[in-house]
């Protein structure tokens, strides 16, 4: 259970621009609540909080700090659960080690990480370090599965204000490029238990067998998987689409998930940074190696390692002029798309490409068609559909367009996205078993040395509740709704056994669809291109790419998403948005203190959070509160009262003031309380009667660089003074 001093409503603490637009957002928000007698308390879920978390033995007592990441896993699975979860950084390895030098900077004794250990106690240090990599918060927290849309309001804004979208020409060059044969999608095998059971990864190679993994568990009803990509077979590829592209004469570009698929996609980034640089690892190779160099921390990290070795850097000049241009993350910088594993994430990176009519930044610093590189197949479908369409049809109109809502499988560590701690990168050819207590074999793989191999599960449990989930979304909208599952695909064949006689035994079969995700890409942009709406049923993966693609075609951006994780104990847990913490957002408060970061999946997540909680403690003043949150979320968008992205107009900032103000003025108005609406007018009366003067403050804050005191570990007061720069504001606001 939860313990007594747990807030009413949990906001959390986490990173980059969400963490400074906290800083300005959570003071207003924790005012107007305690009005209503309701608590809304931080849990720190930062990478930095995490890490202090996980090291207490090496720091002093004043610095040592709660593992709030675990108390909070603990929570969401209570009925009484109350959370809204902003994005955090899903760290990959370079940020991770950036994140551990600034706290060492700042006097915390961590010891460092360590990049190749040998004793025991270095092993040590570094199991605890890579626990913290990727994506360790969210699967831990979402404990349910996901509604994501778009609410009516933020729908409407964004077709009478329609957005810029780049345009889409036939002749477009752009294409995605994925494996035909190799890869996860062809060598999947899937098997549901017909009863609960422990199990075991072996390896048997020529030398004797390897337990890979022992201790797994699974309840009766688990859909148990196993795959392999063949690392040959994705460097044959990987080659062969570098040359293509040079032919081609367009960029070359890799779109992973490095940060949520840890294991795996580092690996695979890693065989792409070797290819591209492959005259460089063949000379160099072992040398490089002895500098500490590992292809899978990218580009940047090896050049950091070689930068007093002429020879070497000249090599990988001359490989590189004879390579295909590459897709640049930051080409003012140098930045390429193989520096750093996490700058390209493919849920942002590919719909960013789409809006903006198919072109990737060049080393020119100019626009150019690119290939998108996604090596597995099992999902690279719907970007490839995606881009066939609008070569064929033109950019989208989101003024006249339908949205494409989505539940999403995602309890529990469902699918690839909890395969984590069941994946391994083969280190001798072999069989690989999957082995259940009783002896059964359940899968076995043959493996070749370098192949990435992998066990996902989805239980039974969260599978029943996504289609129940499905059915009540579809009965609310009458909408249009598609399950994205290929029968042809072992896994998504278990997963139909399990919804065909739900939707049977409720009736409801007539109402829903299965497709294959190509088809599925197809259908729904054909269904939003008529100005109708469809709701997408899918597994864990396309929740997430999906709910960034149509949101970032129909919105301009996921971050105005409502994103609803209902607990499958009876809690709620309410994302802020769809997207990520927008790290290029941090570059321009540091550099020019503007933060055109906007909170309105923020306000949505708030207003949701609160008429939860009126609705589990019978709180009829979390209901207005509530209420009047929708009421100012409205106004600031009718009054265009967003974050403008250009520093000198009005920025994150002055949003809150806005919505501060339109929340008082909500409260003020209405009739269902009378000592909240007593004590409101005031407030709204203040805000407005001091408009010119707050926003006077807070442009002038405007213009030069910021302090906050740390990117990973801010300091608490330097970012408050940045982030609440109107004395006026923080004097109405107390
Ligand atoms: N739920 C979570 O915890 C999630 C965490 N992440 C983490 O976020 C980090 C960054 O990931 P990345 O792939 O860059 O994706 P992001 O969604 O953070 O950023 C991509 C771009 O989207 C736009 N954007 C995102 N949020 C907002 C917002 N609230 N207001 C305005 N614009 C917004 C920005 O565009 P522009 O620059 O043009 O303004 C931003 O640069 C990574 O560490 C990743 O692991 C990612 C997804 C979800
Ligand atoms: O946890 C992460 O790394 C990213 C999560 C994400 O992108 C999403 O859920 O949409
Ligand atoms: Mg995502």
């Amino acid at each position: 259970m939860a313990n007594t001093d747990t807030p009413d409503i949990i906001y959390t603490k986490v990173d980059e621009a969400p963490e400074l637009a906290s800083g300005s957002l959570l003071p207003i928000i924790q005012r107007f609540a305690s009005a209503a007698g309701i608590t809304v308390g931080t849990r720190d879920i930062s990478l930095a909080g995490r890490i202090l978390a996980a090291f207490p033995d090496y720091l002093t007592d004043d610095q040592r700090q709660p593992d709030h990441l675990k108390a909070l896993g603990e929570i969401v699975r209570t009925p009484a659960a109350n959370v809204i979860k902003l994005p955090n950084i899903s760290a990959s390895e370079p940020q991770l080690v950036a994140a551990i030098r600034e706290l060492q900077g700042q006097g915390h004794t961590l010891p460092d990480y360590p990049f190749d250990p040998q004793t025991d106690d270095e092993k040590a240090v570094r199991a605890r370090y890579d626990a913290l990599k990727g994506s360790a918060v969210n699967p831990v927290l979402r404990e349910g599965n996901s509604d994501r849309r778009a609410a009516p309001a933020v729908k409407k804004y964004a077709q009478a204000n329609p957005h810029r979208m780049g345009d889409w020409s036939p002749d477009s060059k752009t294409r995605v490029a994925t494996m035909s044969a190799g890869d996860f999608f062809s060598n999947e095998r899937s098997a549901t238990l017909p009863g609960a059971t422990g199990a075991k990864v072996v390896l048997e190679t020529a030398t004797g067998e390897t337990v890979l993994k022992d201790g797994l568990s699974y309840p009766e009803g688990t859909v148990v998987d196993a795959t392999c990509m063949s690392a040959a077979a994705l460097d044959a590829f990987l080659a062969g689409e570098i040359e293509k592209t040079k032919s081609e004469g367009i960029l070359f570009s890799l779109h992973m998930k490095a940060t949520m698929m840890k294991v795996s996609d580092p690996i695979i980034f890693g065989h792409a940074v070797k290819q591209f640089l492959a005259p460089v690892f063949e000379k160099y190779g072992d040398e490089m190696k002895a500098l500490g160099v590992s292809p899978n921390a990218g580009l940047g990290d090896l050049l950091e390692r070689v930068k007093d070795r002429k020879d070497i850097l000249q090599a990988i000049d001359a490989c590189m002029a004879d390579r295909p241009a590459m897709y640049m993350v930051d080409s003012g910088k140098g930045i390429t798309n193989l520096h750093v594993p996490s700058d390209v994430i493919i849920d942002a990176s590919m719909p960013a490409l789409i809006r903006g009519g198919g072109k990737g930044w060049g080393p020119d610093d100019k626009e150019h068609d690119a290939v998108c590189v996604i090596p597995d197949s099992s999902y690279a479908p719907v970007y490839d559909e995606a881009i066939r369409f609008f070569k064929e049809n033109g950019k989208l109109n989101p003024a006249t367009a339908g949205t494409v809502q989505n539940i999403g499988l995602m309890a529990q560590k469902a699918e690839e996205y909890g395969s984590h701690p069941t994946t391994f990168e083969i280190p001798q050819a072999g069989t690989v078993r999957m082995i259940l207590d009783d002896g059964t074999v359940l899968h076995e793989t043959q493996v070749e040395a370098g192949d990435i191999w992998r066990s996902s599960n989805a239980r039974k449990a969260p599978i029943e509740d996504w289609v129940h989930l499905a059915i009540a979304r579809q009965k609310e909208t009458g909408y249009r709704a598609i399950f994205w599952l290929d029968e042809a695909r072992p896994h998504d064949a278990e997963l139909i056994k399990y919804i065909k006689p739900i939707l049977d035994a409720e009736g409801v079969a007539d109402r829903f669809e299965i497709m294959t995700p190509r088809a599925a890409t197809r259908a729904s942009l054909e269904t939003i291109t008529r100005g109708e709406s469809c709701i997408s049923i899918t597994g864990n993966v396309l929740r997430d790419y999906l709910t960034d693609l149509f949101p970032i075609l129909e919105l301009a951006t996921s971050a105005k998403m409502l994103s609803i994780v209902k607990l499958m104990n009876g809690g709620g847990l309410f994302e802020t948005g769809a997207g990520g913490s927008a790290p290029k957002h941090v570059q321009q408060l540091l550099a020019e203190n503007h933060l055109r970061w906007d909170s309105l999946g923020e306000f949505c997540a708030l207003g949701e959070s609160l008429k939860f909680l009126a609705q589990t403690h019978d709180n009829a003043r979390a209901r207005v509160l509530g209420e009047a949150v929708e009421a100012a979320t409205q106004e600031v968008l009718d009054h265009g009262r967003s974050p403008s992205r250009k520093a000198g107009e009005p920025d994150n900032r002055d949003s809150h003031y806005w919505f501060a103000r339109y929340w008082a003025e909500a409260l003020a108005a209405q009739s269902d309380d009378a000592g909240l609406a007593e004590e409101f007018g005031p407030v709204a009366r203040a805000l407005a009667e001091a408009e010119a003067q707050i926003t006077g403050e807070l442009a002038a804050a405007q213009g030069s660089a910021a302090d906050t005191g740390g990117y990973y570990h801010p300091d608490a007061e330097k970012l408050a003074s940045v982030m609440r720069p109107s004395a006026t504001l923080n004097g109405i606001i107390g």
